[in-house]
């Protein structure tokens, strides 16, 4: 089309309140019912073809409730994986010609889809699949995977915008190329946003993409590829295979049309998928962008002047939303003995009160179960640990059960020793150490909490003294990609706090943001010369 647009103004999506008697609820509880009420196929869709993966089935079954099989999935073969990548490869030069602001249409439309009639599904699979509370599913399920596909378009429009001089005589363009060949997207279990974005941030920069989502994550990564082909992507551009991953990483890293890897999850999975890719670098057609954010041990740190209720708040919510499987939940707190002495009996009753359980049948808790066998077997690990070192005292919670659901209750252990591993390991459960300094050790604290653990994701302080927030925005300053002053350190919203971290906590490419983008598109000068010279000799050289 002849005309030079412009995107619409992105907005982030209003969070709704589900609060008793609203629509959203109903419309909710009615699409819980029905999901909860069926077993899924949860196909593979490759190209315009939905079929089950070949291998061995898995069972998707409620973390809450695990006797209750919400879906089925088979495992994806290396044929799968293979006939993945080849339909990805067969869709690229179409959707590479597609023009900018018809792939942005796809996603906006999406967009649009799942703020209206597909809320409820994302929500109540989030729901029902990775036990998420009503609050924690609709900040990410709805707001946030709407906010990306949005968001997106707006950083995609103003990278296209970023062009290059041209003096007199000349017209210099940049072209922003995607990638050749197709890309891998490996998507965690804990964010229905996150699995959503990994995708399709490739796809509308014109990349072709293979999706591998967490089995634990399947049911609503399955209502997410079906909303995508709702709004109208084409075929081949996103193919979604399940499983384990096993076949993946043996067949699509080792491919030499591999353009790149976007991944979230853990670090052990993330080395494991840079290294293949190592070992196999002469084999590619170019060098694979490597883009991965994984792990971390966040923190929160209080300022003798802190506002002990902020802080309380900050550690409940920033600890235990979401069961503590937030890559930026707060783990590790440092309090001074004076505002520890007025908070802790109230943290730990506060604690203790959380309520917990089947959140599809009750939308009024705060907490689910974690999300697996494996998960709830780490988490019981780590306490029965903790209750055998002399240096920690559990304060509260330590108790699990899993006879109908993963249940680990909210546990704070407090630690005289600040370098033990419940200050530095990634449990990811809702176990959130304290260690308590002397009032005037808060410059020794900030000192040693920046360099004890390896990760560098989100970090808070707490502080009403501004020369405090100063020292520690200066002292953490590369032990965080995001942080955060008088706040918890989880809940980034896209748009505002662009999210991710560095160290061993990723590549920090801020997912939802310009600087992710321009991962996804190799840029392609272009010179015009309008009137050429026709004679090889300079003037210096006379006549
Ligand atoms: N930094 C961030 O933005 C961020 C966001 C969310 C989660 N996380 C991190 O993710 C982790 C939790 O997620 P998880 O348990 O799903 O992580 P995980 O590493 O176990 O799994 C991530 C994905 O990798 C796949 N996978 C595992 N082994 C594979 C292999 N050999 N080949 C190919 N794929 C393979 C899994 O099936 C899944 O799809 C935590 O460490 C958390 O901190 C980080
Ligand atoms: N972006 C999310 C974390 C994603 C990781 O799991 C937050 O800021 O809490």
């Amino acid at each position: 089309m002849d005309a030079v647009m412009t995107v619409p103004e992105p907005r982030n999506e209003p969070v709704r309140s589900y609060a008793p008697g609203t629509p959203e609820r109903a419309a909710l509880e009615a699409r819980i019912k029905e999901l909860g009420g069926t077993e899924t196929e949860l196909t593979m869709t490759i190209g315009d073809e939905r079929r089950m993966g070949a291998g061995t089935p898995i069972d998707v079954v409620e973390p809450h409730n695990h006797a209750h099989v919400l879906g089925r999935m088979g495992n994806a073969t290396e044929t799968d994986v293979a006939e993945a990548i080849a339909a990805a490869r067969e869709a690229a030069p179409a959707w590479r010609a597609t023009p900018f602001e018809d792939r942005a249409a796809v996603f906006l439309r999406a967009a649009d889809l799942l703020a209206g009639p597909w809320r409820a599904t994302l929500n109540a699979a989030t729901i029902l699949g990775q036990s998420k509370s009503v609050q924690q599913a609709e900040i990410d399920a709805a707001c946030e995977l709407i906010d990306f596909l949005r968001f997106n378009v707006r950083y995609a429009q103003q990278i296209h915008e970023i062009q290059p001089l041209s003096p007199p005589g000349v017209w210099n363009r940049l072209e922003y190329r995607p990638l050749e060949g197709f890309v891998l997207a490996v998507t965690p279990f804990n964010f229905t946003a996150i699995a959503g974005n990994l995708p399709t941030s490739p796809a509308l920069m014109g990349n072709v993409v293979v999706w591998k989502p967490s089995p634990t994550q399947q049911l609503a990564a399955h209502h997410t590829m079906r909303l995508l082909e709702a709004a109208g992507l084409p075929p081949g551009v996103i193919n979604m295979v399940t499983g384990d991953g096993q076949a993946v990483s043996d067949v699509a890293l080792r491919h030499a049309e591999l353009a790149g890897l976007h991944f979230t999850g853990s670090v052990a999975t993330f080395q494991h998928l840079w290294r293949t890719i190592g070992e196999n670098i002469a084999g590619y057609r170019g060098y694979p962008r490597i883009v991965g954010e994984t792990g971390g041990k966040d923190f929160v740190v209080a300022h003798p002047s802190a506002d002990p209720a902020v802080l309380k708040t900050a550690l409940i919510r920033g600890a235990f939303e979401y069961q503590g499987q937030k890559c930026s939940a707060a783990s590790r707190a440092y309090v001074p003995l004076t505002v520890w002495k007025a908070i802790r009996d109230d943290l730990c009753a506060e604690a203790e009160s959380l309520t917990m359980g089947n959140v599809a049948e009750d939308l009024s808790l705060f907490m689910g179960a974690v999300i697996d066998e494996r998960a709830f077997a780490k988490h019981r690990a780590a306490i029965e640990r903790a209750r055998g070192v002399d240096s920690i005292t559990i304060l509260t919670g330590g108790e699990l059960d899993d006879s109908q659901g993963y249940f680990v209750r909210p546990t704070i252990l407090e630690s005289s020793d600040p370098e033990d591993e419940i200050f530095t390991k990634e449990y990811f459960g809702p176990i959130l150490g304290v260690h308590v300094y002397d009032d005037g050790a808060y410059d020794t604290v900030l000192h040693q909490l920046e360099g004890v653990s390896e990760y560098g994701l989100t970090g808070a302080v707490i502080a009403e003294d501004r020369a405090a927030i100063a020292a520690a925005t200066e002292a953490l300053r590369f032990a965080a990609g995001n942080f955060y002053v008088n706040d918890k350190p989880t809940g980034s919203i896209v748009g505002q706090q662009p999210f991710g971290g560095a160290r061993q906590s990723g590549t920090n490419d801020k997912a939802g943001s310009v600087l992710n983008l321009t991962r996804w598109t190799s840029a392609r000068s272009i010179k015009e010369t309008f009137v050429p010279p026709t004679d090889y000799r300079y003037p210096h050289m006379g006549t």
